[in-house]
């Protein structure tokens, strides 16, 4: 296959002038930036609604709390949102024109409220740019204000670290209505601010527009030094730079290309982790675990490409082949066994905007499956969104799915988040099980997880156990349900079958 490609590349590269594979590779490199700029710009949009959404609850927790104004619980539970609210730097309360307290106590100085500027769509006042003296930051602040109640957000929290990765892309921040409130490369090291003729994607959502820039006239230079070098060499060697032209076209294959290719093809196959009831040693059910076998007969393993499908848009197709997997490969085991379980791991936008729910009904429809025997794992991510997330674990619940949180203890969850999340289940990430009776720093911590799971009525699952000493462990600290290792590694379909009959009874 290889062969005749190269052979025909050579022969298109005879035959074919030059100059419009040039003008075709131009307009390629073109709509490869323009598709970049479009990802980036939806990155940075996200990130603005959820550091918005954060401060926005904030803000709402507070005003609908019943205590007398500026007295110690007032004063102690704006302290409380403030640590909690990770991008809230300070609550302020104050009837009139001026504040009385804040989350730091009764202020024994005078500070005038600042007009709001702008009104929201969602009902919210803004006040941009508020430079604070007296306060201990010279930052920029956004101040969001509904009633008596003003929330203060470094503006600087809409910075967005992967921006790093590309030193010429920049994003600005605006309200719907225009208002810039943050542009990136003030904070960085630029030569200079955009400009016209840069390459630029604008996206909007409720309440923000957000801008992505990167400068047009270094994708050019860059393009017209190649041309310089390429014209004369083709001239003397088109075969060699036809064929050359082709391996290079093979290598920039993009690993997003690549794994969209593996999508439309379905290469993508489940495999199967049993899950283990710790009391009894018997099998209760599996977590679906993504495969993506290679054509040299290697795999890819989800830690590299689950990241670039959420990064690139792909995840939902990922996740609604996985549910279709698990619907072919184990439908009737699970139609025989109406205790069977198999839980299916969905990405944080599956959750916060609750696409997931049309999706199962569809699959789960006629198909003789209860939806208690489809467990569903969200990780601490998808609840940066908590609204949006509730909802969603809401509606599954309502329908009877179980939902779980996996990985817990690696992310920014505290008790209050998931204490306000309609959660049945509790997976504890397998650092802390690799932990337990070693001498590693987390050791202390498995026990308060699991007195935390119990605390909330949770079911645990332990992720990750390799030993019987971890397993003898869990059992006595009252965990339920365990896989790892020590079971069984994930399973095809086939396979898992076969554990399945030998485990159940
Ligand atoms: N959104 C989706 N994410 C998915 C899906 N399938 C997997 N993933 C996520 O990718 C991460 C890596 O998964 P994987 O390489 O499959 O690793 C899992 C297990 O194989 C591994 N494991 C299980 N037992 C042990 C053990 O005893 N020791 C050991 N060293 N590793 C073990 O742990 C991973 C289980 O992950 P978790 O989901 O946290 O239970 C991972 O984050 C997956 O979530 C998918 O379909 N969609």
């Amino acid at each position: 296959m290889t062969w005749a490609l190269v052979v025909l590349a050579t022969v298109i590269g005879t035959m074919v002038p030059l100059a419009p594979t040039l003008y075709v590779s131009w307009r390629f490199a073109l709509s490869t930036q323009q598709e970049q700029l479009n990802a980036y710009a939806l990155r940075v949009l996200d990130h603005t609604d959820a550091v918005y959404a954060d401060a926005v609850s904030a803000l709402r927790t507070i005003a609908a709390m019943p205590f007398p104004p500026c007295s110690p619980q007032h004063i102690r539970a704006m302290l409380q949102i403030t640590e909690e609210a990770l991008s809230v730097v300070n609550i302020g309360y104050g009837a009139g024109d001026v504040v009385e307290c804040n989350s730091w106590g009764i202020l024994n100085y005078k500070l005038v409220r600042a007009p709001v500027q702008i009104e929201q769509p969602d009902g919210i006042g803004l006040i941009l740019n508020w430079r604070p003296t007296n306060f201990g930051t010279d930052r920029a602040i956004l101040i969001l204000r509904l009633r008596e109640y003003s929330v203060l957000v470094d503006q600087r929290q809409f910075f967005n670290e992967w921006e790093t990765s590309n030193p010429f892309t920049i994003s600005e921040v605006r309200t719907r209505g225009g208002r810039p409130i943050y542009a990136s490369y003030l904070d960085r090291d630029l030569p200079t601010p955009p400009d016209a003729s840069d390459a630029s994607v604008e996206k909007v959502s409720r309440n923000w527009a957000v801008t992505v820039r990167q400068p047009r006239i270094t994708f050019k230079e860059h393009l017209q030094a190649n041309r310089a070098v390429l014209l004369p060499l083709s001239a003397a060697i088109a075969l060699l730079s036809a064929a050359s032209g082709l391996l290079v076209l093979r290598r920039q294959s993009s690993p997003r290309t690549e794994l969209a290719k593996a999508l439309k093809k379905g290469e993508l196959v489940a495999h199967y982790q049993p899950i283990i009831e710790l009391a009894t040693g018997r099998c209760i059910g599996a977590e679906a675990l993504v495969r993506w076998p290679r054509a040299d007969g290697s795999q890819t393993p989800p830690d590299m490409f689950i990241p670039l499908a959420e990064e690139t848009g792909l995840i939902e197709r990922v996740t609604d082949q996985m549910l279709a997997a698990v619907i072919e490969d184990l439908g009737d085991l699970l139609r025989d066994d109406p205790h069977a379980h198999v839980s299916i791991n969905l990405s944080a936008v599956d959750i916060t905007t609750g696409r997931i729910l049309p999706v199962l009904e569809r699959v789960l429809d006629g198909s003789g499956i209860q939806p208690r025997q489809i467990w569903l794992e969200a990780t601490e991510r998808s609840f940066i969104d908590v609204d949006g997330a509730r909802a969603t674990l809401l509606e599954l619940r309502r329908r009877g799915h179980r939902t779980a949180i996996d990985d817990f203890g690696t992310g920014y969850s505290g008790l209050n988040y998931i204490q306000n999340l309609p959660i049945d289940l509790l997976k504890i990430d397998r650092s802390f099980i690799t932990a337990v009776n070693t001498e590693a720093p987390t050791r202390d911590v498995t026990p308060y997880i699991i007195a935390m799971g119990h605390e909330l009525k949770l079911q645990i699952i332990a992720e990750g156990v390799e030993t019987e000493n971890q397993a003898e462990y869990l059992r006595t600290q009252g965990v339920s349900f365990a896989q790892g290792w020590l079971y069984s590694k994930a399973l095809p379909a086939s396979a898992f079958l076969v554990f399945w009959t030998a485990r159940r009874r």
